[in-house]
């Protein structure tokens, strides 16, 4: 794995806004390709006791492979529920999540989780590590769950990629915050997933470590070709990021390419006026 950061010369870019008349519609083969992830006009409505929540209200976005991907918005502005639909941990009320060539709608919840096991790789604030079992048995977790053989050659190369190889008996609670975190991006790449979906993964973290963090999300984005799709309120976290997303009210509220933490910041500071 490179060591370096972002590579200037690569310019990926999120699509965002992606019709169903363009050339992504439905079968074509090049756009299914092309989108680690899409959805089309995606709302979701949670039932609040009396009341609806819209959470997101006709999203359409479309990530392309091996981009990263920031998405801000004040809080409840829907970034959870836009990662959720996105990983098929959340089912749209309407509309249409196609996860590289395959369409989630219509899943049975069976299916759901695995393909979410296999094909998506999750990064939490709170890392959600199993304490009793040690680093590699962590990260090896989604092979053993889906009773798979484990590829030793595999482990050993992405607790390399992660600065872990030293540490892979050791139980979570031997590692530092950022270290466990690195454990979960460890186990988010094990089985090179389609998509890997981080939740303030910094959020928990001091501000050095949480930019070891970054910087990994980064390096597996430029060096293994890996989509992330994250959500994070740090504009610095988020100008990592190939392109940010903007969201406010369940509603896409622009997009900006490789903008600095700066530019984030006065965008926040706007989003949601007319
Ligand atoms: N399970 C649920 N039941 C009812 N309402 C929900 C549920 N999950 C989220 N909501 C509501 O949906 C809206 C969007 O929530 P979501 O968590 O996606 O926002 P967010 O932008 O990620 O917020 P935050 O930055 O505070 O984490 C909020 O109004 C929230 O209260």
């Amino acid at each position: 794995m490179r060591l370096s950061g972002r590579n200037p010369s690569r310019r990926r870019v999120a699509l965002v806004g992606a019709t169903a008349t363009d050339s992504l519609s439905p079968g074509s083969t090049t756009a299914t390709r092309s989108y680690a992830v899409r959805l089309e006009s995606v709302s979701k409505v949670y039932e609040s006791g009396k009341n609806e929540v819209r959470a997101l209200d006709g999203v359409t976005a479309g990530f392309r492979r091996g981009t990263f991907t920031a998405v801000m918005g004040p809080s409840g502005s829907g970034k959870s529920t836009l990662l959720n639909c996105a990983a098929g941990l959340g089912r749209p009320t309407s509309g249409r999540v196609v996860l590289a060539d395959t369409e989630l709608s219509g899943r049975s919840e069976t299916e759901l989780t695995e393909l979410r096991r296999d094909r998506i790789g999750f990064v939490f604030q709170a890392y959600n590590l199993l304490g009793a079992l040690t680093v590699a048995d962590n990260v090896t977790l989604p092979v053993r769950l889906a009773e798979k053989p484990i590829d030793h050659e595999r482990l050993a190369s992405v607790l390399a990629a992660v600065g872990l190889a030293e540490h892979h008996d050791r139980r979570p609670s031997q590692l530092s915050g950022g270290q466990q975190q690195r454990v979960a991006i460890a186990r988010a790449l094990i089985n090179r997933p389609d998509l890997v979906c981080a939740d303030e993964p910094t959020g928990a973290l001091d501000s050095r470590s949480g930019r070891q963090v970054l910087a990994l999300l980064r390096r597996i984005v430029d060096d293994l070709g890996q989509t992330v799709l994250m959500v994070t309120h740090d504009p610095v976290a988020a100008a990592r990021a190939d392109s940010v997303v903007f969201l406010a009210d369940g509603r896409l509220a622009g997009e900006m390419t490789e903008p600095s933490a700066e530019q984030i910041a006065e965008r926040m500071t706007h989003l949601g006026e007319p």
